[in-house]
């Protein structure tokens, strides 16, 4: 059988869910998700909105309900819901009542088995104890990690339950075959495709995806360890620091870099004094391609880089060059079109002593920067992410864009930035 899409409506704002709802159906997708936060923004409101909108479609209401499953099923069943999730977490007593409820009031159960620890054993639990539908899900805030829903659980517990099984969680149209192959007649679809400018072409996309067609698409699926690079180049260094809560920008240096680039690497670290250019310059014979090379020398006067720096720097597949200090060559450097940030441009330069040392931690523009550190920088200004957070950061980062890419869309159908978000609505009541 067909397996069916759901759109998950993973938005704050119910007059933006509706309209990307139409067009996502426009697009094909047959099941339609209150998503979390729409119910947790509009309650149960929410619900009978996108039933008038959509009458005799296959609703959702996702409240991932952990207690008293009862009264919270009746209450979405009642506005119209045809499908409540209940957590896999929850207590027995909880499901139970749940599908009492639901067998009262025309609402089937979907158990949402995020952050459980044995789910194919709870699987076979809960369709014991009458629930309609089994969800695998990666919740997002772990999606940003790098992990998506697991296909090898999802298939386990396909053969053990005679149930649906849904799987959720960052799934794009590069990864939506996996999971229809492994047995999942239902594929929950939020980022994925209401991210999209297009959500109607994204929804079709996602659609000839499940059925085995080869589809591309602009949104992104959560990257590993060995994708940062590509990640972190997908997003400006304002997404960084919006995804990093305003954290790892590295104040006071100038931006060297032509237009539209975008410097993306690993930091090697040097220190050394005012004017000493020998640990910079021999460390570039130790860096390894995609390196940045990240100079502290305390903000001294004389430059400790230059242009034939530089080029030895491209020889050997340095990206760019960070100094707290002094720079020159700056006219040869940009022609070049190096990435370079420094303090300063002087004509004169120091002599080549040897103090300081290469790859111990180092402290650039007020932030700490340690060897393997990921270093970007741009037209905005210079970012380090620490390499133990950089997936979740470079995750983040990548969302924040493609949703940023949805609202400039509705922007230019003739909204404003404050009507997209709401923001009169939202301004902090304290
Ligand atoms: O349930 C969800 C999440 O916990 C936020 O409420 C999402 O609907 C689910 O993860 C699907 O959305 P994507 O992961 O963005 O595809």
């Amino acid at each position: 059988m067909k397996p069916v899409l759901q759109v998950a409506l993973d938005l704050m704002q119910l007059n933006r869910a509706v309209t990307i709802a139409h067009e996502a159906v426009e697009g094909g997708a047959d099941w339609i998700e209150v998503g979390t936060p729409l119910i947790k923004s509009e309650g149960a409101e929410a619900v009978r909105t996108l039933r008038r909108e959509f009458p005799g479609r296959k609703l959702i209401a996702d409240t991932k309900t952990m207690d008293v499953g009862g009264l919270e099923v009746e209450m979405m069943a009642k506005a119209g819901a045809d499908v409540v999730t209940v957590l896999g977490l929850a207590d027995d007593s909880t499901i139970a009542e749940a599908v009492s409820s639901g067998r009262k009031y025309g609402a089937e159960i979907m158990v949402d088995m995020i952050n459980v620890p044995d789910r194919v054993l709870r699987a076979k639990a809960v369709e014991k104890l009458g629930v309609s539908y089994i969800c695998l899900h990666m919740g997002i805030d772990t999606q940003m990690k790098g992990e998506g829903a697991p296909v090898d659980i999802l298939r386990k517990i396909a053969q053990e339950v005679s149930i649906p099984v849904a799987a959720a969680g960052g799934i794009t149209v590069e990864t939506a075959p996996a999971y229809v192959k492994a047995g999942a007649s239902i594929i929950i679809v939020g980022g994925g495709i209401i991210k999209a400018a297009d959500v109607k072409q994204s929804a079709k996309d996602m659609l000839s995806s499940m059925s085995g067609q080869k589809v591309s698409t602009v949104l992104s699926k959560k990257y590993g360890e060995e994708e940062l690079f590509k990640a972190f180049s997908k997003a400006s260094t304002c997404n960084i620091s919006d995804a990093f809560h305003k954290k790892g920008v590295i104040m006071g240096l100038r931006p060297f870099i032509a237009e539209g680039v975008r410097m993306v690497g690993r930091a090697l670290t040097v220190q050394t004094a005012n004017g000493d250019w020998a640990k910079p310059v021999e460390a570039i014979d130790r860096a390894k391609p995609g390196d940045v090379i990240v100079i502290d020398v305390g903000n001294a006067p004389m430059a400790v880089w230059g242009e034939l720096a530089s080029n030895s720097a491209v020889t050997m597949g340095v990206v760019g060059v960070v100094i707290d200090g002094a720079i020159r060559d700056i006219d040869d450097i940009k022609k070049m079109k190096f990435p370079a940030f420094a303090r300063s441009v002087v004509p004169c330069a120091g002599e080549p002593k040897g103090y300081g040392g290469i790859g111990m931690e180092v402290t650039i523009g007020g932030q700490t920067v340690r060897t393997g550190d990921w270093i970007i920088g741009d037209e905005n200004g210079l970012m380090v992410v620490p390499k133990e957070v950089a997936v979740e950061v470079a995750n983040r980062t990548v969302d924040i864009n493609e949703r940023e890419n949805r609202t400039r869309e509705e922007i230019k159908r003739g909204s404003t930035l404050s009507k997209v978000n709401e923001l009169a609505k939202w301004e902090p009541v304290k």
